[in-house]
């Protein structure tokens, strides 16, 4: 696969970094650009992979992870361009940025891959989406998602999916861990320690989600299963439908999709 520069370590370019370190990609193929310098050097001093200029990454580099804000992207682009040529796979990570805006401000014929990763890479039990840009055969697309596949699963979908992506797996860890907080917010609120409190519903969230994932049950099924007639749950789940909190989560989820789509033109 050649030498990888991740353009932009912070939380998801480190998060990469990591797990490809922890599959085995040696750190002489690890290139990281980063804003600030003491970045850079935690980043040195934590893998051992070199750090350098984005153009020197994008000279030295045969693959260039693409992992600025949205809002600092063309910044990014406009600086490597003239040294990104048509032998370089560029590999975004960014919420909302289309493959079309790196394409057209790329030499002609740069292979572009668009991805969704997710933060859970950081324990290996990432989820990213992949999708191809117009110059990206069948290799440059499995040379990303083995990028990827370092730290989780990764899909394949059509571009025109990846906000709805953005908004489910993309943002997806941040709503789990809203539920969690409020969860132990209502422990303490029943009088349990708040560690206790944590305790319980981290190993229950740990327990729910190893439990879909094994059984290959739909959550109806297992909801079912825990909600006796009369019981305790059904007074819960009542609560949850009479506060809407179903349509607040689809709601939601619409907003970050067309807010992923809104950042493709720029806006801040
Ligand atoms: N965090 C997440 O859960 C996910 C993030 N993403 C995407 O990943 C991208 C990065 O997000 P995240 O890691 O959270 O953000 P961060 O701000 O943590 O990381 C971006 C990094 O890029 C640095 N940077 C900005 N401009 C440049 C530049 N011109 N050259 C070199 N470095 C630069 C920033 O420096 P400085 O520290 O000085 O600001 C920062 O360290 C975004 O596009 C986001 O949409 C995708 C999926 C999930
Ligand atoms: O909040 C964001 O914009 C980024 C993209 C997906 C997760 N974090």
């Amino acid at each position: 696969m050649g030498t990888v520069a991740i353009l932009g370590a912070g939380v998801m370019g480190e998060t990469l970094l990591s797990g490809l370190i922890r599959s085995g990609r040696s750190a002489d193929e690890l290139i990281v650009t980063a804003r600030r310098p003491e970045r850079a050097e935690q980043l040195t001093d934590r893998y051992a992979v070199r750090a350098m200029s984005n153009v020197e990454a994008a000279q030295a580099a045969d693959t260039l992870v693409l992992v600025v804000k949205p809002q600092d992207m063309g910044g990014l682009v406009e600086e490597i361009r003239g040294h990104v040529t048509a032998g370089n796979l560029v590999v975004s990570l960014a919420a909302g940025i289309p493959t079309q805006y790196l394409e057209s401000r790329l030499p002609d014929g740069v292979a572009v891959v668009r991805v969704m990763p997710n933060t859970p890479a950081l324990v290996d039990q990432g989820m990213a989406a992949v999708s191809p840009g117009r110059s990206a055969d069948a290799a440059h697309l499995e040379e990303a998602a083995e990028l990827l596949r370092s730290c989780g699963r990764v899909v394949q979908v059509a571009e025109k999916h990846q906000d709805a992506v953005t908004a489910i797996s993309g943002s997806g860890p941040a709503y789990i861990f809203y539920v969690v907080e409020a969860m132990i917010e209502a422990g303490v609120v029943l009088g349990l320690p708040r560690p206790t409190a944590t305790e319980l519903v981290v190993q229950t969230l740990f327990g729910a989600a190893t439990m879909m994932r094994e059984t290959g049950q739909h959550p109806t099924v297992l909801r079912e299963q825990v909600t006796s007639p009369g019981g305790t749950t059904a007074a819960a789940l009542r609560q949850l439908d009479d506060h809407k909190v179903r349509a607040a989560f689809i709601t939601a989820m619409e907003a970050a999709a067309t807010r992923s789509h809104e950042l493709a033109s720029g806006n801040d």
